[in-house]
């Protein structure tokens, strides 16, 4: 896995050398890339003048509200949208100068999918892609093996893709996605639909087929634990533009802890209710230690809640900081959920 960390937020294309400061070329390498749809007073800019790079074996989670560009983004990289102004490499080659050798490096799945051939079993669904790709299947049958048992699709491999679960049918697109033996994947909202076990089990796969392979994912989903858990860096959109571009540590560094929490069986109604007037009360819940009371305040507001209750005679059982997550983190600098 590489241990790479990007520049922070605002890089521009003109400020990054075209290769990475150890010589390598990166994975991909998009620069000035802007993106308008429909013309005068209709006109939308769904990408502005966005730059980045990635390199090769790292994972990056592209997150942003509804509308920030996520997809037109990944759409110019997958060549399905052409765009107005802007430099795509992949492997260092120039996506508009060499398109097919460009092409050969790159797979995606959008949208939770990708158009699998549903009368076509698993397996024939893997060695089809492997195909198209100009990989001879033979040659790599082993390998779709060892994905297949991977994915826990084994059992299911000359079932046709129709007669599956969704849940299978998502694991297939993935499976389809990494057989291709494309370098390069994208997968927007690759654990769409599963449960909590399938999804987690995928996300794990998912981190150690990329470790194993050296591959470079771009990960687009709204649920933030796909990102926290497979991810090395982050970038995030808002309005066309990227905000934050970071490893996943490092963004969650930016932001200190603005909540905090005392536990104890002594906190009683009453001062619950005191507490309710003078703080922000985020979460009250019932745990084995007592009353857990969760606040949204500064480290002053923090002192002052330890001396109301030391007032109460209150015997806290635990207290603490309320660390925020990747979801807290976009709330706060997109200022909208998810
Ligand atoms: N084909 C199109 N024609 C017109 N406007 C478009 C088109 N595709 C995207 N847009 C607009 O461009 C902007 C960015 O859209 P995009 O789909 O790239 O955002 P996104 O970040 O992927 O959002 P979401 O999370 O909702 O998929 C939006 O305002 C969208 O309405």
């Amino acid at each position: 896995m590489s241990s790479q960390r990007p520049p922070r937020q605002g890089s521009r294309a003109a400020e990054q050398p075209s290769t990475a400061k150890d010589g390598a070329t990166p994975a991909l390498a998009v620069e000035g890339l802007s993106k308008q749809f429909g013309s005068g007073a209709d006109a939308v800019t769904a990408v502005n003048d966005v730059s980045f790079r990635i390199e090769q074996g790292t994972v990056v989670g592209l997150l942003g509200p509804n509308g920030a560009g996520k997809t037109t983004t990944i759409k110019s990289i997958l060549g399905l949208v052409l765009p107005d102004s802007g430099r795509i490499r992949v492997q260092g080659i120039d996506m508009s100068e060499s398109p097919r050798a460009a092409y050969r490096h790159v797979d995606g799945m959008l949208e939770g999918a990708r158009n699998d051939y549903w009368r076509l079993t698993v397996r024939e669904n893997l060695r089809y892609f492997s195909t198209i790709k100009g990989v001879k299947p033979d040659a790599v049958a082993d390998r779709h093996e060892r994905l297949l048992a991977k994915l826990d699709l084994l059992e299911k491999a000359d079932v046709p893709v129709r007669d599956l679960s969704r849940g299978m049918k998502q694991k297939v697109s993935l499976a389809s996605v990494l057989a291709s033996e494309s370098d390069l994947v994208f997968l927007d909202e690759p654990t769409l639909g599963l449960d909590v076990e399938s999804s987690l089990t995928l996300r794990r796969e998912l981190r150690r087929i990329v470790d194993e392979r050296d591959l470079t994912a771009v990960v687009s989903s709204h649920d933030m634990d796909v990102i926290e858990d497979v991810c090395d860096r982050v970038i995030i959109m808002n309005e066309g533009e990227i905000i934050a571009d970071d490893s996943v540590p490092a963004v969650l560094d930016q932001f200190t802890a603005n909540a905090f929490a005392v536990t104890s069986p002594d906190i009683t109604d009453g001062l619950l209710a005191i507490i309710r007037e003078r703080f922000e009360v985020v979460e009250v819940t019932s745990t084995e230690r007592g009353r857990r009371v969760e606040v949204a305040t500064d480290s002053d507001g923090f002192y002052r809640l330890l001396a109301l209750c030391r007032n109460h005679d209150v015997t806290l059982s635990a207290v603490g900081t309320v660390e925020p997550d990747l979801e807290d983190v976009f709330v706060e600098i997109t200022g909208q959920g998810r």
